[in-house]
């Protein structure tokens, strides 16, 4: 890889990238089947970079927290990896692909109840399962990690919003139900809801977002208090999953086109890694029909070009 980018030329790219974003707000909706999430101004953008050294640089709306939905999966498993044996985990949930929408239920029963990666829902229900028979306080220990990674001792919960996937967990509960019947998911139901439920409802901005993912471009090391998070080895582990799973059915074309390790989230936001470089976070609320952000994608891929830094390549 050429070397890093210097920080005035980033700073500018990151400016340019934020006045195309408005490009896209006339495309894509926000989520509205969780009514919370329907009430976000749609037309914003934000963007966050967390340099190997714990710097940031952002533009826009950087600074303005949204809900972070699916981007917690990534936090969750990697609470599992620090307390649960490889196999503990590894034969619950599977590491590929799935190839359908992230909420998706269809494959669930062919597979036997074991869902095909942690980052599409049945796979982070089973993870927060693991979790919820394990950990007496998972909440706590979730807003624990996420303010000790990005540094903000402020993060907490959208109450309203984990009360609104709640009051509409049809679809959720199915999952979670369906996989208790094939032994999958051990722990009361509503428990492992509840407890999924706020990990989605956790409200970051772009610049903690990035921050909380440094350590995957960093050798599993946070660089805010140099403690190791995840072994070098996890770091790789998460970082291939990510590329491969982190945008459901859409991970194809993002690797396609952006080439990084990503994780959306139907808020809006979508963090990605450069390994060795930084981590990097992008939100804007409208979304595509695949739950991932249309601004937040095409500012990433503006971003990987602008850079001319790729790991693939
Ligand atoms: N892709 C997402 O961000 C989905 C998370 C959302 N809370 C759900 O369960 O449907």
């Amino acid at each position: 890889m050429t070397p890093h980018i210097d920080s005035a030329t980033l700073q500018t790219l990151l400016e340019r990238l934020t006045e195309d974003a408005a490009r896209c707000f006339n495309e894509g909706k926000v989520a509205d089947y969780i009514p919370a999430l329907a009430k976000v101004d749609p037309d914003q953008f934000g963007i966050a970079v967390c340099h190997v050294d714990g710097s940031v640089q952002y533009a826009g709306n950087a600074r303005t927290r949204f809900s972070i939905q699916s981007i917690s999966k990534v936090h969750a498993l990697v609470l599992a990896m620090q307390r649960l044996e490889s196999d503990e985990i590894w034969t619950r949930v599977g590491r590929e692909p799935s190839g359908q929408a992230f909420n998706s239920i269809m494959q669930l029963e062919v597979e036997n109840g074991i869902p095909r990666n942690p980052f599409i829902n049945a796979g982070a229900l089973v993870i927060t399962d693991l979790l919820v028979s394990r950990i007496v306080s998972i909440q706590n220990t979730l807003r624990e990690q996420l303010r000790r990674l990005s540094g903000s001792d402020d993060i907490g919960f959208d109450e309203k919003v984990a009360r609104s996937e709640m009051d509409h967990k049809a679809r959720n509960a199915s999952l979670a139900y369906l996989m208790q019947a094939y032994g999958n998911v051990h722990a009361d139901v509503d428990d492992v809801l509840d407890t999924y439920f706020h990990s989605c409802s956790v409200e970051m901005d772009c610049v903690e977002l990035a921050r909380s993912f440094a350590f995957l471009a960093n050798r599993g090391v946070n660089p805010l208090d140099g403690k190791q998070v995840v072994t070098t080895l996890e770091t790789r582990q998460i970082n291939a999953l990510l590329l491969t799973c982190g945008l459901y059915d859409a991970a194809g074309d993002f690797a396609w086109r952006v080439g990084l390790p990503g994780k959306s989230g139907v808020g809006g936001g979508i963090i990605a890694i450069l390994p060795g470089q930084m981590s990097i976070c992008v939100w804007s609320p409208r979304l595509d029909g695949y739950g991932n952000s249309i601004a937040g994608r095409h500012a990433l891929e503006g971003l990987v070009a602008g850079m001319g830094l790729s790991p693939l390549g």
